[in-house]
C-alpha cells in the first residue's frame, strides 16, 4: 500500500495546481475562520472544481454544525470530511449518516493518555489523523507546525488507517513514517514560506521526500 500524501490548507489556484502536479493524494481545504488558511465557500467551490478528481478533496472543519457542513458539501463536495475539533463518537456517527462521506477524525497527541480515545473513534471513523495537541492558548486546534513524540505511536495497533501530522516537513517526514508506520502524512506549515502562504518549491520537496520513503521501504522489502 503506497503512502498517502496530503497537502493541507491550500487556498490559491497556483499552489493547489502545484500540489496536484506534484502528485498529492489528498488536498485539504480549511473551513475555520480563525485560520490563516481559511477558505470561503466561494473559493472552496472554485478550488474544488480545479481538482478535477486528480486528488481526494478533504474539507477540514472544527466542531462545525450541520448547516455549516451542508454549505461545505454544496460548495466543495468533499471526498473526506476531516473533523479537527472535539467531535464526539456520537457526532461522528451522526455526520457520517447525514452526509454520507468518509470521516477522518483528528486525534490530538501530547502524551500516551491521549490515545485512550482511539477505541471509540475506531468504531466509527474511516481514518485517524494524529496531530500534535495544540497549546491551551492556541487560536486553532491544528496547523501549528508543532510535532508530537512519534514514538508514542511506535507500538500502536489500530484496525483502521491512520495518518501522521504535526510539524512535518521535507527533512523529517521519512523519520516520522519510519517511527509511526503511518500509512499517510499530512503537512501544512512545513510547506509554507509564511503563515498561510504555501510555497510551491516546499510543496514539491515535501511530496518528493514522502515518496522517497516508499522507494526505500520497497527496496528493503525486495532484498
Ligand atoms: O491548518 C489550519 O490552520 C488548521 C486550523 C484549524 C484546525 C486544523 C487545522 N489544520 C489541520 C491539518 O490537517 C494540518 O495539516 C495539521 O494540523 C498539521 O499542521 P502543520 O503542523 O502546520 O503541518
Amino acid at each position: 500500500m503506497s503512502l498517502l500524501v496530503k497537502i493541507c490548507g491550500l487556498s490559491t489556484r497556483e499552489t493547489l495546481e502545484t500540489a496536484l502536479d506534484a502528485g498529492a493524494d489528498m488536498v485539504g481545504f480549511v473551513f475555520f475562520p480563525p485560520s490563516p488558511r481559511h477558505v470561503s465557500l466561494e473559493l472552496g467551490r472554485d478550488l474544488g472544481r480545479q481538482v478535477k478528481r486528480r486528488a481526494l478533496k478533504v474539507a477540514l472543519t472544527v466542531d462545525a454544525d450541520d448547516a455549516t457542513l451542508d454549505n461545505i458539501m454544496d460548495a466543495l463536495s468533499p471526498d473526506i470530511l476531516q473533523l479537527h475539533g472535539k467531535e464526539s463518537v456520537a457526532r461522528l456517527r451522526d455526520i457520517k449518516q447525514r452526509f454520507g462521506r468518509p470521516v477522518m477524525k483528528a486525534v490530538p497527541v501530547a502524551t500516551a493518555a491521549d490515545l485512550a480515545v482511539l477505541p471509540g473513534y475506531a468504531e466509527v471513523a474511516d481514518r485517524i489523523l494524529f496531530d500534535a495537541r495544540a497549546p491551551k492558548d492556541a487560536t486553532r486546534p491544528g496547523g501549528l507546525g508543532a510535532a508530537f513524540d512519534w514514538h508514542l505511536l511506535e507500538n500502536l495497533e489500530l484496525k483502521l488507517p491512520y495518518m501522521v501530522s504535526g510539524g512535518l516537513d521535507a527533512h523529517n517526514v521519512a523519520e516520522a513514517v519510519r517511527v509511526t508506520r503511518a500509512g499517510g502524512v499530512d503537512v501544512s506549515s512545513g510547506v509554507e514560506s509564511a503563515s498561510g502562504v504555501k510555497d510551491p518549491v516546499m510543496i514539491k520537496a515535501f511530496i518528493c521526500a514522502a515518496r522517497a520513503t516508499q522507494d526505500a521501504s520497497q527496496e528493503l522489502s525486495v532484498r
